[in-house]
């Protein structure tokens, strides 16, 4: 299985509980740092990969060239707020292509070496029914994804099945103040920082599922109903 921006936070959540059940796991990462070591040495493969240019989206492909996987997590992610206007092109061209180009080329260049019965599992984001006025771009790439997900799940059914996991806040960020944290827990129901696990537990409905495709699970506390 390959689930890529896996050396922090959900992601890596998701490779531990992975390798707990004992499935083979391929992570991307793009900085290196210790739990890469770590991950190396309990035999996860950890393939270096930055999906700001087409190359980099290219060299993964390339290196998994003919890997057996028996599912992608698209999981790569930059959470950016609005720039200035003289940065907004740059910034709108990053963020299609983390969050759509890459997943668009990746299953292009790997569905065929998903298994029979495999799964493509892309994390978009709440929002992407809402908008954003703070992340306008980010939120309009990760609507691409959503959109990706349709036309894949179309095109690669039934043999392999295509989703998509919509969460709104699931972990904080480090930087995040408690006016911040305040303020984003009344946005929901549940009104909770839920933790990666509730990803996890949508991540193993959907590779346990033999009939859900084209659709996405919201992961998101209520929030739609506050
Ligand atoms: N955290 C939350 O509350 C929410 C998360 N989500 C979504 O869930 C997923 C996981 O969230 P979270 O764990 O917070 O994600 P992070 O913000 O921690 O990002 C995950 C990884 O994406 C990698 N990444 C960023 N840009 C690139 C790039 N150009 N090429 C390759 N890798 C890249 C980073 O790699 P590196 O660190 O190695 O540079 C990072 O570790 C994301 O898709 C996110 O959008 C949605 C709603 C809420
Ligand atoms: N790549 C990321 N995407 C998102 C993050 C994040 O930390 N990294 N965080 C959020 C927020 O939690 C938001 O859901 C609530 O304020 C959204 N996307």
């Amino acid at each position: 299985m390959l689930i890529t921006g896996a050396a922090q936070r959900v992601g890596l959540h998701l490779v531990r509980r992975l390798k707990e059940r004992g499935l083979p796991v391929i992570m991307t990462y793009r900085r290196h740092r210790e739990v890469i070591d770590q991950l190396t040495a309990e035999g996860v493969r950890c393939v270096q990969a930055d999906f700001a240019t087409d190359a980099g989206i290219q060299a993964l492909a390339d290196a998994l060239q003919g890997q057996p996987l028996s599912a992608i997590i698209h999981n790569a992610s930059s959470w950016e707020l609005e720039p200035a206007l003289d940065a907004a092109a740059c910034h709108f061209d990053a963020m299609m292509q983390v969050h759509a180009k890459a997943p668009y080329l990746l299953n292009r260049h790997l569905a065929p070496q998903v298994q029979d019965g495999g799964s493509i599992i892309h994390i978009t984001d709440y929002t992407v029914e809402r908008g954003s006025d703070r992340h306008i771009a980010y939120v309009a790439a990760k609507a691409a994804l959503a959109s990706l997900t349709l036309s894949f799940a179309k095109q690669l059914g039934p043999r392999v099945r295509v989703n998509a996991i919509a969460p709104s806040l699931i972990i904080f960020n480090e930087d995040d103040d408690e006016a911040y944290k305040a303020k984003t827990l009344a946005k929901s129901v549940m009104g909770i920082e839920p933790g990666s696990d509730e990803v996890w537990l949508a991540v193993e409905y959907l590779l346990n599922s033999h009939y859900v495709t084209g659709r996405t699970l919201h992961v998101d506390g209520g929030r739609h109903i506050r």
